[in-house]
């Protein structure tokens, strides 16, 4: 594989992006408009010079250059010759499923289609094409550049062939994967879905602070990052989406979304991407 398109240029595109640069790859990254496209590179461009800064990733090449590997475009005409197109788009289920309508018929038989989702059935989505076998679920951890573990998807039609071609790649891009079934959710925010939506209700509730919360979770627990600071980081809205998709695909109240959350995404506190959500990043 040497080129590789990446839908959705947003906290995960981004990451994506920027991994497969490092490794060499060529990327296409494509979004809706020019001005998130030049965010989007603003946001490459400082996250490479942080993880320098902090030595956890190895840059052994001017930033520019591995810059100049990824195309930024909101025209995916410009995706017909890739051989593997990562979507990152809204977690939105009417969202992906244009996306991949389009893809389908832009793009060459033999590409495979990485979703990387939070909680959306990649059977679900595989349905939508006419390569059910060539779609899988490509979970990154957030962010993606200092992440080495990927939740690796089957889809119920996802072959075989599929699976090991994604797992060389991810090799060769330094990411480990373990693969799992496809049920909502899968196994990572099937659980943590839950103990962010629970922290949110304490919070409502005031049973304590968000500060408190936290802190009870990373000394208690030894989490790095408390569940409030983590729905920061993913995103309010993704949070949101994601609990919302598991109440739907499963029918179980154990998933509705606390009130808090809502009510926060309609004031558009979105988290560490736009600024503010539980904390304050500006
Ligand atoms: N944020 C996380 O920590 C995290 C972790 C793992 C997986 N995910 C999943 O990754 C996906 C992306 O999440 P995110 O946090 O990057 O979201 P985000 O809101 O930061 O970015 C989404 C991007 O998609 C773009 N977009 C929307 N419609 C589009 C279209 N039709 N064509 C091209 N681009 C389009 C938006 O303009 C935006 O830039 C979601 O499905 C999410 O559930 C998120």
């Amino acid at each position: 594989m040497k080129t590789i398109g990446v839908i959705g240029a947003g906290t995960m595109g981004t990451g994506v992006a920027h991994s497969f640069a490092l490794q060499k790859y060529n990327v296409i990254l494509v979004d809706i408009s020019k001005e998130i496209l030049n965010q989007a590179k603003k946001n490459i461009n400082r996250a490479m010079r942080f993880y320098k800064y902090i030595e956890k990733t190895e840059i052994k090449e001017p930033q520019e250059v591995t810059m100049g590997r990824i195309q930024f475009t909101e025209d995916y005409q410009s995706l017909a010759d890739c051989d593997l197109i990562i979507e990152n788009v809204t977690e939105n289920w009417h969202v992906k499923k244009e996306v991949y309508k389009k893809i389908d018929q832009i793009c060459k038989e033999e590409c495979i289609f990485g979703v990387n989702t939070s909680a959306i059935s990649i059977t679900k989505v595989g349905a939508l094409t006419h390569r059910p076998d060539r779609v899988i679920g490509m979970h990154f951890m957030n962010p993606v550049p200092l992440k080495k573990m990927v939740e690796v998807i089957k889809g119920y039609h996802t072959s075989q062939e599929t699976i090991i071609t994604i797992r060389e790649l991810m090799g060769d891009i330094d990411k480990e994967c373990i693969v799992v079934n496809d049920s909502p959710g899968f196994i990572t925010n099937r659980a943590m879905m839950i103990f962010i939506n629970e922290a949110i209700c304490s919070l409502h509730e005031q049973v304590a602070t968000a500060e408190e919360i936290d802190t009870l979770f990373k000394t208690c627990f030894g989490h790095k990052m408390g569940p409030l600071e983590t729905a920061d980081l993913i995103g309010i809205d993704t949070i949101l989406y994601s609990l919302e998709t598991l109440y739907k695909s499963y029918n179980d109240p154990k998933y509705r979304p606390n009130i808090l959350l809502k009510k926060m995404v309609d004031a558009n506190l979105l988290g560490m991407k736009n600024g503010k959500g539980f904390y304050n990043y500006v």
